[in-house]
């Protein structure tokens, strides 16, 4: 299969600032992936902070509270914005690669007492069906070569470095934890080796207002 290409690239303002869009695809497959970056990336001496993000619609668009995804996108861009530089791939693997229908199935058998693995494998999956090895290939397109990585999971790190990214640093990236994900990801930490920190400030944070255990700003 032929690499993937850089296709277009446009000005995006954003809540979190003024980023670039790059379009990414696949000659053959047209399958598509995007990269906002912000800031001047081309000194490559200096690593730059990186999110590779994992495509979830119910989590990032639909702000599903069963995942920490939507959390985790908001945080990466604001931590980037407050550098002014850094790189967020957007890695159009929906439901760990399972595509969106299936992790909708694989939401239902978690609906039954199974947990995310348990689930994926029911369905005929592997625990996770992705491949991170693009995203390099997305980094060397971008110019990077070095990158501190926000990320908790380790087989992101491993393949960065494998293809030959130097992974300078992991920035950790606990947040959003709440009485609807708390359970994945601990079964993230147990089974697939995850680097999860249950962040008791942020815990099953209540609103003095409106008790809800949802990580939000209390209201006033
Ligand atoms: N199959 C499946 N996919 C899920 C489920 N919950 C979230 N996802 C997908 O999982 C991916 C995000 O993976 P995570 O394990 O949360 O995080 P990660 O990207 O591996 O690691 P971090 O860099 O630490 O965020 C996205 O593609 C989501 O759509 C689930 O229960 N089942
Ligand atoms: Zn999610």
């Amino acid at each position: 299969m032929s690499k993937i290409q850089l296709v277009a690239e446009a000005n995006l303002p954003t809540e979190f600032g003024l980023f670039r869009i790059v379009g990414f695809e696949f000659p053959q497959s047209k399958k598509e992936h995007i990269a906002l970056v912000m800031g001047d990336i081309s000194d490559a001496d200096t690593p730059v902070l990186a999110r590779i993000h994992s495509e979830c619609l119910t989590g990032d668009a639909l702000h599903s509270l069963k995942c920490d995804c939507g959390f985790q996108l908001s945080t990466a861009l604001r931590q980037i914005s407050e550098e002014g530089r850094g790189v967020l791939i957007y890695h159009r693997e929906e439901g760990r690669g399972i595509g969106l229908i299936n992790k909708i199935r694989a939401y239902a058998l978690q609906d039954q007492g199974m947990d995310t693995i348990e689930a994926n494998l029911a369905l005929g999956f592997a625990a996770d069906e992705r491949n991170f090895a693009v995203c390099a290939d997305i980094f060397e397109l971008l110019g990077v070569k070095q990158v501190r990585l926000l990320t908790n999971n380790p087989e992101k790190i491993e393949t960065m470095r494998q293809a030959g990214i130097n992974v300078t640093e992991r920035v950790p990236l606990n947040v959003g934890e709440n009485r609807y994900n708390t359970g994945y990801l601990d079964t993230k930490a147990k089974k697939m080796g995850h680097y999860i920190i249950h962040n008791n400030e942020k815990h099953f944070l209540d609103c003095p207002h409106c008790q809800a255990e949802i990580p939000h700003t209390p209201h006033k």
